[in-house]
């Protein structure tokens, strides 16, 4: 199993050589839990294994493998974020897809050595979503051939670009590029931001961190203003657009062809989240495994709290999403990077349905990984509330995912009007032009699911239903798009108007994609005893999440209330058959003690022994008596007494 979730057996056996290699060098081990530490020192402590790592990394995996390096970071550095989180997320992805040969072989050397850190910046106080509306400027002046970056204001300054406080000294900064007074729109410039000997700010650059988040607080996001920083005009990222020293602006293939390290983290950000989901899983079935309390049988002992089929449900549905998103997200960054390598190359068009795709991916994923850690949280009762389960952490980093790389219903947005562009091809009878993802929009479906009508059909009528419900949401809101227009309404009015129902669309569309990468991961499978248990895994999915959206099929008739009761039998049956595998499909996913970092989730499932030993070493618990109690309470006791 662990192979089919990672990708290959090479693949899970390197997991388990490099987790077993790290379990023996305790200096790359938190030096104590990570809830006990103040910002400060976690931070510290994350810069200490960082260079550890820097030393050692070629003895224990293959820097070169983009997997194993991701597994290294987890396990060493942990989802609390790093100090340079943002160089290999973004910086790096950001030069390798932006600058020019040239430009490349002059910095991606020396980043890839970590001679410097680097981070991308975009995003500013005043805007992150309207990339059309930031307002820092880079102006060229045609006298020296440099660029001159301002920030005219305070809504100007960049704000949340991770490791850009305190940590990186280089940056990927996206400016509007104003040549002899005309705007070209936001680009990409590499910055240098501080000294490389004394790591100062460079005068001109006023830089610092935002404070702390409600996660990932290990990663300093910062604030960034220039007051008129001049930087070559070499400085501006080349592979796709240029300027000439005479000011002449070279337009680039694609308009949007700079928004590529978006979509890289958009694209890759998949699989982050399923580990995210299944983590959480994994320590709250453990813990629930363990967790005895309540009879059912009332005559017999108390039972695990996962026998109860409330538990079952809250847990369950939630592994299959996990198990669905690893599939999608393996599938997408295959996509990802095949469109980058043609992007490279000149060819673009494949870039709109990459964009529309990842849109909708990042919204629905990060959406329901949320949905899914915060349950898992619950399932633990009080302890999953204790820092010790360490849930609350994945959770805050997890749904920071709703917010940034685009916001959930913003992105959704943007795969709508790839929907409606593709509904309109639909109503002109020009349907043999819709790409691959789309082409179920043109095809006529049946009057009525035949679920449960059909016995031994796999999954096709369940595909057919979600085709059903996506197809004739995404042709509603166009029709209710193109009728406001219609009656004369601007287009952005009209849009707007009808953006909730759009947003729909995106969503049943890209639960559909998930679905199918499911059960096209499933129809490849080879051996029996894996396909059977993800078989099971898939039944419970797609009965789950029919039920989730039964209304879009119920209106029109196309599910009847009996096939309803039916699929929510299925449900009801599949989490019976999943409970005694349940914590075996979570353990597949081979997340070591170290890299779990919970207490409460532990392979060794001594919960109570551990929970206890965790509350004596926190920090209170040093002295009996705390300062606070001396300086303010006995006194105040003291003073009532009297
Ligand atoms: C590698 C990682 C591995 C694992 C990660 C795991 C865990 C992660 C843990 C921690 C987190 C780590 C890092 C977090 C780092 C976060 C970084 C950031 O957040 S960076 C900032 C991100 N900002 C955004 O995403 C901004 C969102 N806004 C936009 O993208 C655009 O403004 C928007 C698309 C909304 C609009 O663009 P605009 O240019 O204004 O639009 P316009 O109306 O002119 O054009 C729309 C037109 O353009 C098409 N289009 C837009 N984008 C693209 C694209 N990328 N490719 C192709 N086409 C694009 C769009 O479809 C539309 O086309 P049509 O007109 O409809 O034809
Ligand atoms: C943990 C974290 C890490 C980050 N790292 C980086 C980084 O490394 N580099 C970087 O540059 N940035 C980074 N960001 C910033 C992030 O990319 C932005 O916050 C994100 O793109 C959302 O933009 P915003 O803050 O402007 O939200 P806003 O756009 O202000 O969103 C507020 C509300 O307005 C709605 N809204 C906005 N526009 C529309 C619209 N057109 N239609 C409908 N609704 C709309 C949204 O849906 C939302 O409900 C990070 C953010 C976080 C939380």
């Amino acid at each position: 199993m662990a192979a089919q979730i990672w990708g290959s057996e090479k693949r899970a056996r390197r997991r388990r050589e490099i987790s077993a290699k790290i379990a023996q060098m305790p200096e790359l081990h938190d030096s104590k839990p990570l809830p006990f530490m103040t910002r400060e020192e976690k931070i510290m402590e994350s810069a200490r294994k960082l260079t550890i790592l820097t030393e050692k990394m070629g003895q224990i995996i293959d820097p070169t493998d983009p997997a194993e390096l991701y597994h290294l970071n987890n396990e060493v550095l942990g989802l609390e974020g790093n100090p340079m989180a943002l160089h290999g997320v973004m910086f790096i992805p950001a030069l390798s897809a932006q600058a020019s040969d040239e430009q490349q072989a002059k910095w991606l050397p020396r980043a890839l050595r970590r001679e410097i850190i680097g981070t991308y910046a975009q995003t500013e106080l005043g805007h992150g979503t309207n990339l059309q509306n930031l307002e820092t400027t880079a102006t060229y002046d045609l006298a020296t051939q440099e660029f001159v970056l301002h920030t005219p204001q305070i809504t100007a300054l960049k704000w949340w670009p991770g490791n850009l406080g305190k940590s990186s000294n280089y940056a990927v900064v996206v400016a509007h590029m104003i040549i002899k007074a005309k705007n070209y729109g936001p680009h990409p410039f590499m910055v240098q931001l501080r000294d490389e000997k004394t790591h100062e700010p460079l005068p001109g650059i006023t830089i610092g961190d935002i404070g702390p988040k409600m996660a990932y607080n290990i990663v300093d996001n910062g604030f960034l203003g220039f007051n008129k920083y001049r930087i070559p005009r070499t400085n501006l990222l080349m592979r796709h657009t240029k300027v000439e020293a005479d000011g002449t602006y070279i337009k680039p293939p694609h308009a949007k062809i700079n928004y590529s390290a978006m979509v890289h983290v958009r694209a890759y950000m998949l699989t982050g989240q399923a580990i995210m989901l299944a983590s959480a899983l994994n320590i709250a079935t453990r813990y629930s495994s363990v967790r005895r309390q309540g009879q059912i049988d009332k005559s017999q002992p108390e039972v695990k709290v996962l026998e109860y089929q409330t538990q079952q449900h809250r847990l369950f549905p939630s592994i299959a999403r996990a198990y669905a998103f690893q599939f999608a997200g393996a599938e997408t960054v295959k996509l990802y990077e095949h469109v980058l390598k043609e992007m490279k190359s000149g060819n673009v068009s494949l870039m709109a349905d990459l964009h529309a795709l990842t849109s909708g991916l990042k919204s629905v994923v990060t959406y329901q990984t949320g949905e899914g850690i915060e349950q898992a949280r619950m399932a633990c009762g009080g302890h999953g509330y204790s820092m010790a389960s360490y849930i609350s952490e994945i959770y805050g980093v997890a749904i920071g995912g709703c917010t940034y790389e685009g916001e959930n219903m913003v992105m959704l947005l943007q795969l709508a009007r790839y929907l409606v562009k593709s509904a309109a091809l639909v109503k002109s009878g020009q349907s043999s032009k819709l790409g691959p993802l789309v082409a179920y929009l043109g095809v006529k479906s049946e009057p009525t699911s035949l679920i449960d009508r059909i016995p031994n059909s796999g999954f096709t009528e369940y595909v057919k239903t979600f085709q059903h419900v996506s197809k004739r949401q995404t042709l509603k809101a166009a029709d209710m798009f193109f009728g406001l227009m219609e009656k004369g309404e601007k287009r952005e009015i009209a849009w707007n108007k009808c953006s909730v129902e759009l947003n729909r669309a995106s969503r049943l569309h890209t639960r559909l994609f998930i679905v199918e990468a499911f059960v096209r991961r499933v129809n490849e499978i080879a051996d029996i005893r894996i396909k059977e248990a993800l078989t099971d895994l898939l039944h419970l999915h797609v009965n789950y999440e029919l039920l989730d959206i039964a209304s879009y099929a119920l209106e029109d008739g196309f599910l009847s209330a009996s096939q309803l009761d039916y699929i929510r039998d299925q449900v009801y049956l599949y989490l019976g058959k999943i409970r005694p595998n349940a914590v075996s499909l979570l353990d597949s996913w081979e997340f070591s003690d170290i890299e779990l970092r919970s207490v409460l989730g532990r392979r060794d499932g001594n919960v109570y022994e551990n929970l206890f030993k965790w509350a004596k070493s926190s920090p209170l618990n040093k002295t009996d008596v705390l300062s606070s109690v001396t300086q303010y309470l006995k006194p105040m006791m003291e003073k009532a007494r009297l």
